[in-house]
């Protein structure tokens, strides 16, 4: 394992220590996570890749709190244990944007279960939809937004309820590579305007590469970290920093090394 010490962030959101998990079924045992440690600074966005199956959604819900692991611990704003649980914002694949409600009331969802007076709520939720360009669709019902705009809704939802501390599942999977830049790019802003901590999943090396501060590679099932790697490529990023000989060497490095995990 690469290892790398973090100057540009200070405070420790989450440390991860030795964290170990075997699932049970039917009797046999199946070993999926095993010593993983990983880390995310104050305002870092970090990504989590590696080989299909490996354990990776595992390793988000235990950072959650939805798992417990086996062996191992994990420290979130100094917390550890049940204390930990509902520290993180988490954000899965699938937007889950409730059809009864129109994307305003979405975005509210969580200002509105926290009690939040009604109005406030709605002001602030308006100020942000018109910040990140999604205003005219405040009154629209989630049946009539494209995938892009539904992940939009959805991560405004997660920030507006989490801002400081976001888990998100992989959840560019499903667009198309136009609007998955697009939303990419998106989420950076608004990654920026809260100073949020992201810990993110991907099947994507690019996306990895174009988003993050560092990527933790993972190995096959039962998955270690095989690597931890800063991206040395400067912010606000833009698409053209993929061809950077930097992104390029890293992009060889990381698809060298998940295509032999994949195939061994
Ligand atoms: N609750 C569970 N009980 C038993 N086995 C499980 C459970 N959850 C996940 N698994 C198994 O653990 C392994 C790791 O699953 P996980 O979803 O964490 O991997 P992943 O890396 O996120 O997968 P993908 O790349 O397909 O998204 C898989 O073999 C999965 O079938």
């Amino acid at each position: 394992m690469t290892e790398y010490t973090n100057t540009k962030h200070h405070a420790l959101r989450l440390s991860v220590q030795g964290v170990s998990k075997v699932y049970r079924v039917n009797r046999q045992e199946l070993a999926v996570l095993r010593s993983i440690d990983l880390s995310v600074a104050a305002g870092e966005f970090v990504t989590i890749i590696g080989p299909s199956g490996c354990g990776k959604t595992t390793l988000l819900h235990i950072v959650a709190g939805l798992e417990e692991p086996d062996e191992g611990a994990v420290v979130i704003d100094g917390m550890e244990g049940a204390k930990r649980v509902g520290q993180v914002g988490y954000m899965l694949q699938q937007p889950l944007l409730l059809p009864w409600r129109t994307v305003e009331e979405n975005v509210c969802l969580g200002l509105d279960i926290r009690r939040e007076p009604h109005q406030q709520a709605r002001r602030r939720a308006r100020q942000y939809l018109e910040q990140f360009g999604l205003l005219d669709f405040a009154w629209h019902y989630p049946d009539a937004l494209s995938g892009g705009m539904s992940q939009r809704v959805a991560l405004l939802r997660t920030f507006l309820f989490h801002s400081s501390f976001l888990l998100l599942d992989e959840p560019f999977g499903a667009l198309d590579a136009l609007t998955r830049l697009s939303t990419e790019l998106w989420l950076l802003n608004l990654w920026q305007e809260f100073k949020a901590s992201i810990l993110f999943i991907t099947h994507d090396i690019r996306e990895a590469i174009f988003l993050s501060d560092r990527i933790y590679v993972l190995s096959r099932r039962p998955a270690q970290v095989a690597y931890a790697i800063p991206v040395d490529l400067p912010r606000p990023r833009h698409p053209e920093h993929l061809a950077s000989k930097n992104a390029v060497a890293l992009e060889q490095e990381l698809v060298a090394y998940l295509m032999k995990e994949a195939v061994s």
